[in-house]
Parts: C-alpha cells; structure tokens; sequence
C-alpha cells in the first residue's frame, strides 16, 4: 500500500469555552492518497474548518495525528510548523487576501519573499500562465474581476509547487460561471500535477468536481462519498441538515 499524503488519526479538538467545554472534532480518522481532490462538506459548526486548520497546521489538535506527506505535525515546534506550511502546503481561501497595493505579480510573489527567498520573474509567470493570468501581472486586485482575484490567490498557492493545497470555501465569493473555472483550475492541479487537494465547501456543484467527498457531523465523519453528483451530494447534505 503507498503513503497516504495525508493521514489523520484520532483527531480531537476540543475548545474550552467558559463554562461549556466544545467538542469541534470527535475522532476523525482518514487517509487521503496523493494527487486526490477531496471535499470537506457538513452542517455548519460540524468542525470542517477546525479540521482544515488542524491539519494543515495552522491549530493543533488537543489530541490524535497528522502526518503531512510523511512529516508527524505533532514533532513539529512552530518555527517547523511554519516551514512546513511554506515549503509543502498552499492556502486558497473564500476572501482572496490579496494586498491592494500590490501588483498580482508582487502578491504572488510576496510569501515566498517574506521568507527571505527571492523567485525568479520566470517562476511568476509561469504561476500567473497556469491561472490564465499572464497578461494580468502588472494589475493590482483593484483593476480584477473576483474570479481573477481568485486565481491570483492559486497562482500564488501553487507557486512553490506545493504537495498539498487546501482551499477554505474558494468560491464562496464568486458567481457561478467564475467558480466553474476556479473549480477546474484546481481540478487540473491534482488530475495533472498530482498535487493533493483539500477543500472545504458548502456547495453541491463545487463538492462535485472533487474526487470524494467527506460528510462531518458534530466532529465526526460520518460518510464518504466517491465520484457522486452535485445532485447526490445536495441529498445527502439535506439529510445530515435535517438530522442537526
Ligand atoms: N475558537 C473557538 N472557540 C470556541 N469554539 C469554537 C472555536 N472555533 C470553533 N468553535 C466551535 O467548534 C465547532 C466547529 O466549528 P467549525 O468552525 O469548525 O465548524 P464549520 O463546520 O466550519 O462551520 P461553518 O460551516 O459554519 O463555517 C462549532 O461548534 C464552533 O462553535
């Protein structure tokens, strides 16, 4: 059997709230193979953001593992945790946080260069080319459609070619046409680059287009679904909505 890119066991999260003591995540076991487009749907405060963050290192867990591409995240400290996250792991969220004075070019190419490394223009472009942004690199987010906004934001994802890319609601801010083409530029990165993705999304037609979709409900998971449609996927949701 190959290593799993991902793999979480035991995964607990609990939150000590004053007096109440929350249980976001219950035991979440799965693996997820390389070059895999996953979903994370479920009801809201089911614990998909929690378990986002947890395993991409951005919260720790109050108890279980994660292992990212062979590296246990608990034998991390943070300087090892930030590392991480900057050489094998790139972030898509739903508010594209892009720095308005900056170029794309510049907002792509800032992460890498607030680690103290330079990329060469070449690298850029050929981040900006693979969102079909090449002639938008001297643009500031201002003068972008959303949608461009949000490739952008991949482009400056996948510019360290990272194994693993997780996106927090990344077309929660786009219509649905611009969607469908930030949808298939993440298809593409793991169908054709074999980058691994994770995504956390509350729409049916986005969850389609991923190879599996995992169903949280109170911290737990409690399905899988492969390969299924938009219209399978919006059923099963309304059943674990109405169970909540
Ligand atoms: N910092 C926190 N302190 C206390 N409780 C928290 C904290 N963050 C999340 N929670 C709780 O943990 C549970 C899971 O939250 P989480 O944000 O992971 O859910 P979600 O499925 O992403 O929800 P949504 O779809 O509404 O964004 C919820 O009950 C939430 O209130």
């Amino acid at each position: 059997m190959t290593t799993p890119m991902l793999a979480i066991r035991d995964l607990r999260r609990e939150y000590d709230s004053g007096p109440s003591l929350v249980t976001a995540l219950d035991g979440v076991n799965v693996d997820l193979a390389a070059g895999t487009f996953t979903a994370i749907m479920g009801p809201s405060g089911s614990g998909k953001s929690t378990l986002l963050h947890c395993v991409a290192g951005l919260d720790r867990p109050t108890s279980g593992e994660v292992t990212v591409d062979g590296v246990r995240l608990g034998d991390l400290d943070e300087t090892g945790l930030t590392l991480l996250r900057r050489e094998r792991i790139g972030f898509v969220f739903q508010a594209f946080n892009l720095i308005s004075s900056l170029t794309a070019a510049q907002n792509v190419a800032l992460p890498v260069r607030l680690a103290g490394r330079r990329l060469s223009p070449s690298e850029v472009t050929a981040a900006l080319d693979e969102v079909g942004l090449g002639d938008r690199a001297r643009h500031r987010p201002v003068e972008l459609s959303g949608g461009q906004q949000q490739r952008v934001a991949i482009a400056r994802a996948i510019v360290t070619r990272p194994a693993v890319i997780f996106a927090d609601e990344p077309t929660g801010a786009l219509d649905n046409q611009t969607s469908h083409l930030v949808l298939g530029l993440l298809r593409d990165l793991a169908t054709s680059r074999g980058q691994t993705i994770v995504m956390v999304t509350h729409d049916p037609m986005a969850a389609a287009v991923a190879d599996s979709v995992l169903l949280l409900a109170d911290g737990r998971l409690v399905d899988r679904l492969d390969g299924a449609s938009a219209e399978a996927i919006a059923a099963r949701m309304a059943r674990a909505e109405s169970t909540c």
